[in-house]
């Protein structure tokens, strides 16, 4: 595994280097290998740049993700085609991208489950997202289906923003049989998202990612949840808010989804309800940037070096500089929240912001994934003392997510096509220099 964010030589993993005086301590000569587990809704996007009138003529709602009937979906497809708008099909589907985009920045594996069809032909949406899926996502556990995989046109406003309109196929089909017990068990994290509650009530999909949490809940991995759409979140506040209490350690979430879950429009007063429900939160806001908020024992919290903000809690980056950990670790708990605008100001020029949120979300998990793997292998360092969620302070974490979201801001898909700069050695330093 790749070290998370791209730090100074002291502050590498020791565990690659193969040194003699640990090889002694563990059992194993290699270093003992982590993944991540996700759950998706296996889908290509097929993107297009369309004024705003095109989107209202369609009855689609800007920036939101709407399921549609097969019929419907398809005549803007045949709209779109006709008027050759179509400028690509890529893999899609918000925990597909998550997952490409941690296995590249980790270059660790990441298991995906989903359905896939059963028979492929060159050229088409399931041959495009095995052509646009890193190698280091596992798809072999991945239920074969007779039908097609998800579409999702993706539709590019002038502005940059994107709106969906799904031809769903098969892609909630899914069963609980097609779930691995004992790789869920032994990952650093499931990963899931909102969107997967949305199935119709014939189709597995819900009760596949019922069983998936379950099962990480029962071994103690962290169950990261995505909240795709306010939409989702808003026709159900109180069932949200009751899964996040019952299963969820990570939410992850944009500043529309905070409102539609909290009814706080503001994202630090958000972040502080949802910790109320969930161990560590996640709010991006666009332009505004990115919160990350938790929690931290007192006797384990480090002061910020950082100047103290205002906001509506004043101060709130007092102690930005600790890890995160969960609440019911913590003797006496401390909320701890981070804030950092846009990398460099936002880039000069924004490709489109589809999967943004999602690439922030990629390099967290990579954090909290490097943080197990460290553990692992290297149980009796100092980093452990105390059971944290992640290996870097909430304010590290912050910069790493933010500096990904760019990445992906100025290319074309939501998924990275390559990791971050080997040579950006100092994130502190190379931070805000243009
Ligand atoms: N207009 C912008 N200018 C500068 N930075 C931006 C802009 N839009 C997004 N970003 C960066 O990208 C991050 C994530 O963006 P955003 O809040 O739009 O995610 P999102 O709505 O969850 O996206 P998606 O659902 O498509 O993944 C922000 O925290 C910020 O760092
Ligand atoms: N799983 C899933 N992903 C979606 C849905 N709607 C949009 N997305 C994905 O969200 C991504 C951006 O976050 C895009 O690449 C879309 O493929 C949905 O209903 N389910």
């Amino acid at each position: 595994m790749k070290f998370p964010g791209q730090r100074k030589h002291k502050h590498f993993f020791p565990i690659e280097a193969r040194n003699p005086l640990l090889s002694e301590l563990l059992p194993q000569n290699k270093p003992v290998p982590g993944h991540i587990c996700g759950i998706d809704q296996v889908m290509v996007d097929i993107e297009a740049h369309v004024p705003d009138d095109f989107l209202a003529r369609h009855g689609l709602s800007k920036g939101h993700s709407m399921v549609l009937e097969p019929a419907r979906a398809q005549a803007i497809y045949d709209e779109l085609l006709a008027g050759r708008l179509i400028v690509s099909e890529f893999a899609g589907g918000t925990i597909g991208n998550t997952l490409h985009n941690y296995s590249v920045l980790a270059d660790d594996r990441s298991v995906l489950f989903g359905v896939m069809n059963e028979q492929i032909r060159v050229g088409t949406s399931a041959y495009r997202y095995l052509c646009n899926t890193s190698s280091r996502v596992d798809l072999n556990y991945l239920q074969p289906v007779t039908g097609s995989i998800g579409q999702c046109i993706t539709l590019i406003s002038a502005d940059g923003e994107r709106s969906f309109a799904i031809n769903k196929g098969m892609m909630d089909r899914l069963a609980p049989a097609y779930l691995d017990k004992e790789q869920i068990q032994s990952a650093s994290a499931l990963v899931i998202t909102a969107y997967l509650m949305r199935c119709d009530t014939d189709e597995p999909m819900q009760d596949t990612a019922l069983q998936a949490v379950t099962w990480a809940r029962e071994a103690g991995v962290p169950v990261v949840l995505t909240m795709g759409t306010k939409f989702i979140v808003e026709d159900r506040r109180e069932w949200w808010q009751q899964f996040i209490r019952d299963y969820v350690t990570v939410v992850a979430m944009n500043e529309d989804e905070a409102l539609a879950l909290t009814g706080i429009s503001e994202p630090l007063r958000a972040c502080e309800r949802v910790l109320e429900w969930a161990d560590l939160v996640l709010c991006t806001a666009g332009p505004i940037g990115l919160y990350l908020a938790g929690y931290v024992d007192e006797a384990h919290r480090r002061e910020t070096g950082r100047e103290l903000l205002p906001g509506t809690i004043p101060e709130f980056n007092r102690y930005e500089y600790s890890r995160p950990m969960r609440r019911a670790d913590c003797r006496q708990a401390r909320k701890i929240y981070t804030h950092i605008a846009p990398y460099m100001g936002g880039p000069e020029r924004i490709k489109n912001t589809n999967g943004a949120g999602d690439g922030a979300l990629a390099a967290l998990l990579h954090d909290m994934a490097a943080n197990g793997y460290h553990r692992q292998n290297v149980p009796g360092s100092a980093k452990h003392r105390a059971p944290h969620l992640s290996y870097s302070s909430l304010s590290q974490v912050s910069k790493y997510a933010n500096r990904v979201s760019f990445e992906v801001l100025v290319q074309h898909s939501p998924r990275l096509s390559r990791g971050l700069p080997e040579r950006e050695d100092s994130l502190e330093e190379t931070y805000w220099a243009r």
